[in-house]
């Protein structure tokens, strides 16, 4: 039996994946093996040592001490692309909301229909005027970030609402570029962006190097006028650049997902509160996609989409497993199996990868290894977790 702590309301259809027969889903108990989390906010959280993986029901992770939970053999999974036809679907609503003035124009309704109880069509016609805006088509639109969000956004931009767009991601992947479309320019610097697009949209993390990366300097350079939508994380734009830019009209909208008491009420200001993957569709896409990746690794070791560790995958063909969590330093593998043949326990399939500063072995033995040869295995250099998964 494992346990697995809830740290948000997760969607019940984890229960597909982690049974009650051998799962008990908890939101207070102290010990656990597994988390399942949405945002919560994990940084100066202390971890029980049983727990070995967390599952981030979700696409960011920044509310994870994803390097401290590396040192201590903690795997951490997030869910890519489970969520982003949702988000993808609130960037195209903040557009349109941003190009038309629809929020203005009902916030005027609302004030009409407060001060006037009848005769209101005639203000209608003759107050229509103040919401002019423009069309989208034609217009050119920069999308930060072509990941699973930002290829989504710019395809439907592109041939949805025939923008023009502009794409920047230095580091595109293989998958991404396959699937955006050919009609989506690809700029190699955000200089591009920010003096040739009307709108920019934010799809990237929030991380080290990206904090704060919208300050001055880059608003600056944008078009007078552009409207910015950051429906990634609040942490990438600078708020006092922000409020400035929107007061001095730099900028005329900012759309945002992560509103705080700096900028709510600040004209041009359109928020919504951190709705983006807040659909039903996509609770439930996240949370079986959690669940199945943290019953994977519990019950198999087994890593896909791991944010910290390499993919790792080695189907069961009976044996004892065992798996190894090390630095990505030389002789490794040696050490281990060294340390298993001094038991006499002998490998029947290994497999072993690596991702930058760390690395993962799973070894099939055709014997139980005893608590000394897990005690060798662990007391080498470099070694940080060994499980026994039998
Ligand atoms: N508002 C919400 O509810 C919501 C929902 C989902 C995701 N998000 C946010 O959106 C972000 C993107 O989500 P995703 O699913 O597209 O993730 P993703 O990992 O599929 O895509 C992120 C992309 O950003 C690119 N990138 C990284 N650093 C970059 C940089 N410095 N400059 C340009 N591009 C860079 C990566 O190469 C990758 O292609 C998440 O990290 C999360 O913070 C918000
Ligand atoms: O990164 C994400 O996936 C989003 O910010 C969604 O967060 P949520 O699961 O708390 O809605």
């Amino acid at each position: 039996m494992f346990t697995v702590r809830k740290f948000n309301q997760i969607s019940d259809i984890i229960g597909k994946h982690l049974d009650q027969r051998h799962y008990e889903i908890s939101e207070d108990a102290q010990s656990y093996e597994g988390i399942l989390v949405r945002s919560a906010d994990l940084l100066s959280a202390e971890f029980p040592p049983e727990l070995v993986a967390i599952a981030r029901a979700g696409a960011g992770y920044n509310n994870i001490p994803v390097d401290r939970c590396t040192e201590q053999g903690i795997a951490v999974f997030n869910t890519p692309g489970a969520n982003a036809n949702a988000v993808k679907e609130l960037v195209l609503c903040g557009l349109l909301l941003a190009g038309r003035r629809i929020i203005d124009a009902n916030r005027w309704l609302e004030s009409l229909h407060e001060e006037h109880a009848e005769g209101i069509e005639k203000l209608v016609e003759k107050g229509k005027k103040q919401f002019v805006g423009p069309e989208l088509m034609g217009k050119t639109l920069g999308v930060v970030g072509l990941g699973a969000i930002g290829v989504m956004v710019a395809n439907a931009a592109v041939q949805g609402l025939g923008m023009k767009v502009l794409g920047y991601d230095p580091y595109l992947s293989v998958d991404a570029a396959w699937h955006l479309s050919s009609e989506v320019g690809r700029v190699k610097s955000l200089e591009e962006i920010y003096t040739s697009c009307d709108y920019i949209t934010l799809h990237l993390p929030l991380n080290d190097q990206t904090r704060g990366m919208i300050g001055e300097t880059a608003i600056q350079s944008m078009k007078p006028g552009t409207v910015l939508l950051n429906i990634a994380r609040g942490g990438l734009v600078s708020e006092k650049a922000l409020i400035a830019a929107l007061e001095s009209g730099q900028l005329r909208h900012y759309v945002t997902d992560f509103p705080d008491e700096g900028i709510l009420g600040v004209k041009g200001v359109i928020a919504t509160p951190h709705l983006g993957a807040s659909t039903p569709e996509s609770e439930e896409n996240c949370a079986e996609m959690a669940a199945r990746q943290l019953r994977a690794f519990i019950e198999d070791g087994n890593i896909v989409n791991s944010v910290n560790l390499p993919r790792c995958e080695m189907p069961r063909m009976g044996g004892y497993r065992i798996s190894v969590i090390n630095r990505n330093i030389k002789n490794m593998v040696g050490q281990i199996t060294a340390a298993l043949a001094e038991s006499g326990c002998n490998i029947e399939h290994m497999v072993n990868s690596s991702r930058g500063e760390w690395a993962y072995t799973m070894l099939d033995l055709t014997t139980a290894p005893d608590q000394a040869c897990i005690d060798r295995i662990s007391a080498i250099d470099g070694v940080v977790r060994v499980r026994t998964l039998f």
